[in-house]
């Protein structure tokens, strides 16, 4: 079953110079399945990742998530459906300094008026998940990166989402913090069946999706699957990444 459907996608900046981001890209993601966004600088994988995030709206073509198109509407539907289907892990995090660690956590069921007691739970659930039930009092400013991100996992996922976004979730970290940020990805995936789209310049951090999919110059270049050996999958990319070309800041992330 589909969780996504992306179809003719196309999307044109206006401006003096009209630009065109998105060439009649065209892909669907299968509920459980774990998919990487790569491509040079400036080939529109964030321009890809926020029309699928309804934060920007395709000049042609569909999205449809569960089925339904979110860019059809209206604002305030478009808000609710966002917080509702949607999970969102930023390369920067995101959370609120002025909050605990498990204020931010709770805050999407806060904003939907869920009652303090199934708050809780949820939130106890989803803390031992990634485990961080040791810091949920800290403040995030008394926080490693690796479990800022962490907490922005489980706030992107209390809610259970239909597909969980994340835009360089490991571009902030060292290796140690992205491995374990990328080993939590892989275990929601796995044990809850959590569908998760990632943009990432990191193959260490894609070598960890079933599937990446490489784009370039706003069209589709090419998509390969891991299999089973994940060591392998990171070859796979890491040549697939020198075919592509660009600015080869991919190549200077490689940590193994
Ligand atoms: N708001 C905008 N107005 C006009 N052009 C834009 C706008 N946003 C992005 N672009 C252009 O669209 C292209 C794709 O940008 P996008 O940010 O999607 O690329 P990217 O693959 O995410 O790049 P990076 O890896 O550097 O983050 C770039 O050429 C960029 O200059």
């Amino acid at each position: 079953m589909s969780i996504l459907q992306v179809k003719h996608l196309e999307k044109i900046y206006e401006g003096k110079v009209a630009f065109k981001a998105l060439n009649d890209i065209n892909f669907s993601i299968n509920k459980g399945e774990f998919v990487g966004i790569m491509g040079p600088s400036g080939s529109g994988k964030t321009t890809l990742l926020n029309v699928v995030a309804t934060i920007d709206k395709p000049t042609s073509g569909e999205i449809l998530i569960n089925g339904k198109n979110p860019h059809r509407l209206s604002r305030k539907e478009t808000a609710l459906f966002r917080r509702h289907e949607l999970g969102f892990v930023f390369q920067y995090f995101n959370l609120l300094d002025t909050l605990t660690v498990e204020e931010n956590i709770v805050l999407p069921l806060t904003l939907d008026g869920v009652s303090v007691r199934d708050m809780e739970k949820e939130l106890e659930t989803v803390a031992e998940k990634l485990g961080i039930i040791s810091i949920l009092k800290k403040r995030t400013y008394e926080i490693s990166g690796g479990q800022k991100q962490r907490t922005a996992i489980a706030r992107a996922i209390i809610h259970k989402p239909s597909l969980l976004l994340a835009d360089e979730p490991t571009g902030n970290l060292d290796s140690k913090s992205s491995k374990d940020v990328m080993e939590t990805f892989e275990t929601i995936n796995e044990r809850d069946g959590a569908t998760c789209l990632m943009v990432t310049h990191d193959a260490v951090a894609a070598s960890y999706c079933h599937r990446v999919i490489f784009i370039k110059d706003g069209q589709f270049y090419n998509e390969i699957y891991r299999g089973d050996n994940r060591q392998a999958f990171f070859q796979k990319i890491i040549d697939m990444l020198a075919l592509l070309g660009g600015d080869n800041r991919e190549l200077s992330t490689i940590r193994f």
